[in-house]
């Protein structure tokens, strides 16, 4: 898929929204990629996954034992990629802050896994995930996602190949303009503040 085919299918899904949000990491933004709109046709999920799954270098796709995704962003676009590699998808939650299994899922002792995520912005959330599962005695040896707004900074200590680069600025609490902060202020993710 081409950058210009991955931008045409969040355009047409509408995904792509204008407003005053405060993003996952307490940043704020005039711009938010709703990638739940982008997943909610299955063909399209499908197909993006499947084009994600060519990102991944074939050395490194060959050692992939299972995909593990954060909750909530990462599950339909981890499920995906479980299915466009061919191998099992589970996710991590934090009811009560932490990300952890549950559901009766586990992971072998030194299992490769694939971190699969929606969005990366800072990537606060993925470096969480990636040190749950060090703790749940899996191994992330990659991770993919969607999107990357991190400007190519985000750091997550492993390789990581985003399907696209999206960059549009974000703000500390103390830097936000003053046209941004007169709108309405949402929170659209899960994480508790
Ligand atoms: O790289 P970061 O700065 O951590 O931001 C990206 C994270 O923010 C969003 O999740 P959020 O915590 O908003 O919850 P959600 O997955 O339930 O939407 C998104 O799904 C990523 O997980
Ligand atoms: O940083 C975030 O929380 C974030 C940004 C974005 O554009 N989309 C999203 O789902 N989360
Ligand atoms: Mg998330």
């Amino acid at each position: 898929m081409t950058e210009d085919e991955i931008l045409s299918e969040f355009r047409a899904s509408e995904a792509l929204l204008e407003g005053h949000f405060l993003l996952s990491s307490g940043r704020h933004s005039g711009h938010y990629l709703q990638c739940a709109r982008v997943l909610m046709n299955p063909d399209r999920a499908g197909r993006l996954a499947f084009a994600l799954a060519q990102k991944i270098p074939r050395d490194i796709r060959n050692q992939i034992d299972v995909v593990v995704s954060p909750a909530m962003g990462g599950i339909i676009i981890g499920q995906e990629m479980g299915r466009a590699l061919g191998k099992d998808a589970m996710f991590l939650e934090r009811p009560e802050g932490e990300f952890h299994l549950r559901r009766g899922f586990r992971l072998e002792p030194g299992a490769k896994v694939l971190m699969v995520e929606d969005v990366v912005t800072t990537g606060l959330s993925s470096r969480e995930a990636i040190a749950a599962v060090g703790r749940e005695g899996g191994e992330v040896i990659a991770e993919v996602s969607l999107v990357d707004r991190s400007n190519g900074e985000a750091d997550l200590g492993v390789p990581f190949f985003p399907l696209i680069d999206i960059n549009f600025p974000t703000y500390a609490d103390d830097e936000v303009p003053e046209d941004l902060a007169a709108i309405e202020i949402t929170k659209p993710g899960s994480r508790k503040a």
